[in-house]
């Protein structure tokens, strides 16, 4: 199978508008280097998104993207037969068109591979569903290595976060247990080239846009698109590829976990930039979300910095006046409502949302429309 090279693809242009994010030195983290240590926390209070460099999983990640363009390249019916459904499960294929992307009901145009960790680390004894043979035949030597080296970035991560907040070592680890049932997930996302999809607009996001539901998101970009919200502007911004640079974002368990001090930030996928319109787009990234039964509040009880954050009510959070339940079931009730089949107007969109301004993005859609 042949490798898209990074330097197959037009580079990512000098002259569009980027947000810089902070760079965080894995090998460094794992050295314990304190600089470090400060620069994954500030990183994680102020933007929510980081480069990570020397994370290890280099070739583990080529390897899937060759893997998921295989996958992709799979005829509709085939991939059909694994489509996640309506019912919140997201494991599996979903089509394009098969989200909506905005509060309107404007369809996603996003294809994704969802490999679910609990299939993984269970192999060859199916725990949510089975994969297509091509995936399947895939997990020894491709996708158990690249999560399995997911999984401890993002909880040497954690754990970093968790020492942060004045947690006992091992406190946040245990609400992100992987041999407990999860909705942690390997995913490859395709979007089509521009030629591909000639019906979408310059600025129209192919991936609405969201913040993620999990604690960490360890994602892998080669062509530009993704798109940041730069906070307290209506500017979205490109994020720009690095060669090997993982981008980490906090999601909103994480953040609700923290008392808000732990920020995410909104993000969304367009067309990549100038030239690499031109080419289809794959991305890979792995979610560690907490386990299903873990209930997502504040962490009060556990962590002094979080209990005086929620004290001062110093963070703005949303999160302490509703009951939101067990992480298993809030994603489900996401998932369901993002669903183009169940979208039954505006607040059914909106229900889908964590923790998020939806007043950001409304305010973003109507400077767009002018
Ligand atoms: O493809 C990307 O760059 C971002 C994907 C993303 O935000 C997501 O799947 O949650
Ligand atoms: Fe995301």
């Amino acid at each position: 199978m042949a490798s898209t090279a990074n330097d197959a693809l037009p580079p990512f242009p000098d002259d569009v508008p980027t947000h810089p994010l902070p760079v965080v030195d894995y090998a460094r983290i794992r050295a314990g280097d304190e600089t470090e240590r400060d620069k994954l926390w500030n990183a994680a209070t102020q933007l929510g998104f980081w480069y990570l460099k020397n994370h290890g999983v280099e070739d583990e990640m080529n390897a899937l993207f060759d893997l998921g363009k295989a996958f992709m390249g799979l005829p509709l019916e085939e991939k059909m037969q694994y489509e996640e459904g309506d019912d919140g499960m997201q494991f599996g294929y979903k089509a394009a068109g098969y989200h909506t992307a905005d509060e309107h009901g404007t369809l996603d145009a996003t294809e994704f591979l969802d490999i679910a960790k609990d299939d993984v680390l269970a192999y060859p004894t199916p725990v949510h569903r089975t994969y297509p043979p091509l995936v399947a035949d895939a997990f020894p030597s491709i996708i158990i290595p690249f999560v399995q080296k997911s999984l401890v970035v993002n909880h040497t991560l954690l754990g970093v976060l968790g020492a942060k907040l004045g947690m006992a070592p091992g406190v946040i680890e245990a609400l992100h247990k992987t041999e407990e049932r999860s909705g942690c997930v390997a995913r490859v996302i395709r979007t089509p080239s521009k030629e591909g999809a000639p019906e979408v607009l310059e600025e129209q996001a192919l991936l609405g846009a969201h913040t993620d539901f999990g604690s960490l998101s360890f994602l892998h970009n080669r062509l530009g698109g993704l798109q940041v919200l730069a906070p307290g502007t209506e500017n979205w911004l490109y994020v720009r590829p690095l060669p090997d640079h993982a981008i980490c974002n906090v999601g909103d368990a994480l953040n609700i976990f923290s008392g808000g001090l732990i920020r995410f930030n909104m993000h969304r996928v367009v067309a990549p930039p100038k030239a690499q319109s031109a080419y289809e787009r794959y991305s890979l990234s792995f979610f560690t979300r907490p386990h299903d039964s873990v209930v997502l509040r504040p962490l009060s009880a556990e962590s002094p910095v979080v209990a005086a954050a929620v004290a001062t009510g110093q963070v703005g959070l949303e999160s302490q006046q509703e009951d939101r339940g067990t992480a298993g079931e809030w994603l489900v009730r996401r998932l369901r409502n993002l669903r183009t089949a169940n979208y039954h107007g505006v607040e059914s969109y909106r229900d889908h949302l964590g923790t998020e301004d939806y007043g950001k993005i409304t305010q973003v859609a109507t400077t767009v429309a002018m």
